[in-house]
């Protein structure tokens, strides 16, 4: 008996075994190729609005633990796997995968070909969907294919509102080292404000590890309440869905802090609004790039860095103004990577420097944030 159904907005429907809680998720079906990593990467709050089919086919080998989540609420609205998930193995697993999807209430398909399904998603698009686990297995298939239509799609969509903090908070923890766990940052250098608009938790243990005192305030904070903190410099977090929609509050604020003098550093979506504020625009791929091993070439240095990545819009190069410089490249399709603004401490990235999965190639992000602000401090 097929327990799971994913139902895509063309009336495909593909059939497999359910996994996590009961129930059903309406989202934009992406994929990711990496191999490790899936409880960050389902607890990544850029994936709100999104249902994300792996290609790794072995999903959950290593369990669930609850120190690699990203947020204490997913925004991923369901999982798509190759596999059944096995038993656990790993000294770190707390608990089976399957329990961990259940207790974020989260539903899972699992038995379906996901290579094809990634084989379409890249030739045809992203499709709209609807993943619905049914322990009974009874499904209302037109109904399902009218719900996938009815769905907007994230094409002009905000959700950082729906996923970014209510209330201003500190935050000290830092990264993680075997042995230790999380560390904890008690002689901050420098305060930073970080605008949250979906945060994931690994950035701010990135800044707080790099000598930073981090106060995340809300994706609708205003100027004046970015201020009120004293900010040595300015973060713009990573976030979910479309840049330009969230853009309409958040990007009238980053043009302000800019204006200030102020050093700003934004990671994905903050690199998206950062570049809206700057002139510039976005556009949404057609398929995006999700995973931990992109090569993304640093067009000062020449050095390629293998990153962690997720995606799904763009900045466009030919819209940027000529004070804005691109800074690194995708060679997969040649992608703006990086972006930075010429004479002035302030610069971007589209990947993800804090990994969490992925490699660490790009960690001196963070370094090169911080001398920034040494340098703003020094020389003002
Ligand atoms: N990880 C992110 O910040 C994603 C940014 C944006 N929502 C996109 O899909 O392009």
């Amino acid at each position: 008996m097929h327990t799971a159904l994913l139902v895509l907005a063309d009336g495909t429907v593909l059939k497999g075994r359910g996994l996590g809680a009961a129930g059903s998720a309406v989202g934009e079906v992406c994929f990711n190729t990496s191999m490790t990593g899936y409880q960050e990467i389902m607890t990544d709050p850029s994936y709100a609005g999104q249902i994300i089919n792996f290609t790794f086919p072995h999903i959950g080998n290593t369990g669930a633990n609850g120190e690699d989540i990203e947020t204490i609420t997913p925004a991923a609205r369901g999982c798509i796997l190759s596999a059944d998930i096995t038993q656990p193995s790993n000294w770190r697993a707390a608990q089976h995968f399957d329990a961990w999807l259940k207790s974020y209430n989260l539903p899972g398909l699992a038995g379906i070909d996901t290579r094809k399904l990634t084989r379409r998603i890249r030739d045809g698009g992203a499709p709209n969907g609807v993943l619905v686990h049914n322990p009974e297995g009874i499904f209302d298939i037109p109904a399902l294919v009218a719900e996938a239509k009815a769905w907007p799609g994230l094409d002009g969509m905000d959700l950082a509102k729906d996923v970014s903090c209510r209330q201003t908070f500190n935050w000290d923890e830092s990264t993680w080292a075997l042995g230790r766990g999380y560390g904890h940052q008690s002689a901050p250098a420098y305060r930073i404000v970080a605008i949250d608009y979906g945060a994931k938790r690994n950035i701010l243990r990135c800044l707080a590890a790099a000598g930073c005192a981090v106060t995340v305030v809300p994706a609708t904070a205003t100027t004046a309440d970015v201020l009120r903190h004293r900010p040595d410099g300015v973060f713009l977090s990573n976030g979910p869905g479309d840049p330009a929609a969230t853009g309409e509050y958040a990007v009238p604020v980053i043009r302000e802090l800019i204006a200030q003098g102020l050093p700003v550093f934004g990671i994905c979506l903050g690199h998206q609004m950062l570049a809206l504020a700057l002139g510039g625009k976005t556009e949404k791929m057609a398929r995006g790039h999700r995973g931990a091993n992109h090569p993304v070439k640093d067009l000062t240095t020449g050095k390629v860095e293998i990153t962690s990545q997720n995606h799904g819009f763009q900045v466009m190069p030919e819209s940027l103004p000529s004070n804005v410089r691109v800074t690194h490249q995708s060679l997969f399709d040649g992608s703006v990577e990086g972006l930075e603004l010429t004479g002035k401490p302030v610069f971007s990235v589209q990947y993800h420097p804090e990994a969490s999965p992925g490699p660490q190639d790009s960690h001196y992000l963070f370094h090169r944030f911080v001398e920034k602000i040494a340098q703003h401090k020094a020389g003002a």
